[in-house]
């Protein structure tokens, strides 16, 4: 055993944060902020507009300066090689950009640069791995379609096969159902229990509060800090998830599922 796997497997935590702050355009809107991730869980992340959510994912990706320590599986962040990151950590960004000219399989086969030598033409396992990534999202469909020429929705289930198609086991999404239509919302909600299923940790920024409860844990945050982290099933997470929205939601128990709706 690896001394990295050993140290996930004592620890059960995907991304350990420390003392973490950053500052974007010199304002700080991260303050001090420790939090551990468990390992293959689904965590979502949520709070009101610039509670500083995505840019803590930001910093959990290795994508912002920051001050205080960030550990991927077991290694600190900061010593990983980038190409040994990119394999283990998969990103999907805020509307995200993305070359429109390139075709939608094109695009999810970047997913696969973290795997191939320099210049190297992609292998059948790269080829594998787009398709299975491209058929998951129902994109596959689109495979041959420049990238500009889809709409939201499909442009986002091209964007997600590419993170997909990383094999990655940390994958980080911010508003992954951006623009995604109410069935393909759920085939998300459904791919992600297939991947935690499968060992692979999620940690997802979502404003659909109701998905977000379906997750295991729930990070709550204000202002640049966590304010609760907590099992989605728990009351005390509910109540804090009330809070930070000024209690102009509930949280109620519906057909089984937890969901939030507004107070009106
Ligand atoms: N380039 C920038 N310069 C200065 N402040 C910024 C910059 N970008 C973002 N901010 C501020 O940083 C804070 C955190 O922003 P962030 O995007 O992380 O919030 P968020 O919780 O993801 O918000 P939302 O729910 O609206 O997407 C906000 O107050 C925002 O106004």
């Amino acid at each position: 055993m690896t001394a990295a796997v050993k140290s996930r497997a004592i620890n059960s935590v995907a991304i350990g944060a420390q003392s973490i702050s950053a500052s974007l355009g010199n304002v700080e809107v991260l303050h001090g902020i420790s939090l551990q991730l468990p390992l293959a869980r689904w965590t979502s992340i949520v709070g009101p507009n610039g509670a500083g959510k995505s840019t803590l994912l930001k910093v959990l990706a290795g994508l912002l300066p920051h001050d205080g320590h960030v550990a991927l599986l077991g290694q600190a962040m900061a010593g990983l090689p980038a190409k040994q990151r990119a394999r283990q950590l998969s990103w999907l960004g805020q509307n995200e950009a993305s070359a429109d000219d390139l075709t939608a399989y094109d695009v999810a086969m970047l997913g696969r640069l973290p795997h191939q030598a320099w210049l190297a033409p992609p292998s059948s396992h790269d080829h594998a791995a787009v398709e299975r990534a491209l058929r998951a999202t129902q994109a596959w469909d689109w495979r041959a379609r420049a990238l500009g020429q889809l709409s939201g929705g499909e442009r986002q289930r091209v964007l997600l096969a590419r993170a997909l198609a990383v094999e990655a086991e940390v994958l980080l999404m911010d508003e992954p159902l951006a623009n995604l239509d109410p069935p393909h919302q759920t085939d998300w909600l459904l791919m992600v229990r297939e991947l935690v299923a499968a060992g692979k940790t999620v940690v997802s920024v979502l404003h659909e509060i109701s998905f977000a409860l379906q997750a295991d844990e729930l990070v709550v945050m204000a202002g640049g800090r966590v304010t609760h982290q907590g099992a989605c099933r728990d009351a005390a997470t509910h109540r804090a998830l009330e809070q930070v929205f000024d209690h102009r939601i509930g949280v109620h128990d519906l057909a089984g599922q937890w969901v939030a709706l507004p107070k009106i």
